[in-house]
């Protein structure tokens, strides 16, 4: 597993209002999709393309094109859902998959509530979209349902991570293509599985529920 952190003034400016329990749901919202187009950016660095003829105003010409099958992004509800807009505004010719995890708040375990993936994903890319990296628990499952299904490579793009998260995802992936992507790597997690300092329970925060 290739593990990158964000090292970029603008991230860290936007992570700190997004950290801010004064920013209100309308603001988070709107960093949470300036962030994510940020780490598109670099987590779409190996997209695969293809080569392509074409005709500029001046002359014709080969470039180069993402290439099919065409990616697929995934991102975990709720609050990942915060992340999508973001991230095909960046790539618009992604195909979309859905899964749905909540963890139990006393085991701190995934439990899948919904799954809407291609049943075969050979010789595909896949994006994972999830904004915090806690336990790692929700996001190493969705990775393996990927993998199972066939998936070629698998890049997660997280805000925020506790190491606890990123030792499960090298744990569980070690000699798999598996890329993680953070705009953060914070210090640990509380008694009640929280990231410290964190940004508190983001699909609460995406999603208007009082704290
Ligand atoms: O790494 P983990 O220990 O699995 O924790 C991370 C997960 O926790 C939160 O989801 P939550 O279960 O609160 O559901 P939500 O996204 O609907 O808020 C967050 O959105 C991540 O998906
Ligand atoms: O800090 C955390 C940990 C898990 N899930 C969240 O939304 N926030
Ligand atoms: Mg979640």
């Amino acid at each position: 597993m290739r593990l990158h952190v964000a090292d970029h003034p603008l991230i860290t400016h936007k992570l700190t209002v997004l950290r801010d329990r004064a920013t209100p749901s309308p603001v988070f919202r709107s960093l949470v999709e300036e962030l994510v187009t940020l780490l598109s950016y670099e987590a779409t660095r190996e997209v695969r393309t293809e080569r392509v003829d074409i005709e500029t105003p001046v002359s014709p010409t080969t470039g180069l094109r993402i290439g099919d099958p065409k990616p697929l992004v995934v991102p975990i509800i709720r609050a990942g859902l915060g992340m999508l807009d973001g991230f095909v505004k960046l790539v618009p010719s992604v195909e979309v998959g859905f899964v749905g995890i909540r963890r139990d708040e006393s085991t701190l375990q995934p439990e899948t509530y919904a799954k809407r993936l291609p049943e075969d994903l050979s010789n595909r890319q896949c994006f994972v979209l999830d904004p915090m990296l806690a336990t790692g628990g929700s996001l190493a499952a969705t990775v393996q349902f990927l993998f199972d299904a066939g998936a070629q490579d698998v890049t997660a793009i997280c805000l925020v991570a506790a190491p606890e998260g990123v030792h499960h995802m090298e744990e569980q992936f070690e000699g798999r293509d598996v890329k993680v992507v953070l705009g953060a790597l914070d210090s640990g997690l509380n008694e009640h599985g929280y990231i410290v300092p964190g940004l508190g329970d983001a699909g609460d925060r995406l999603y208007g529920v009082a704290e």
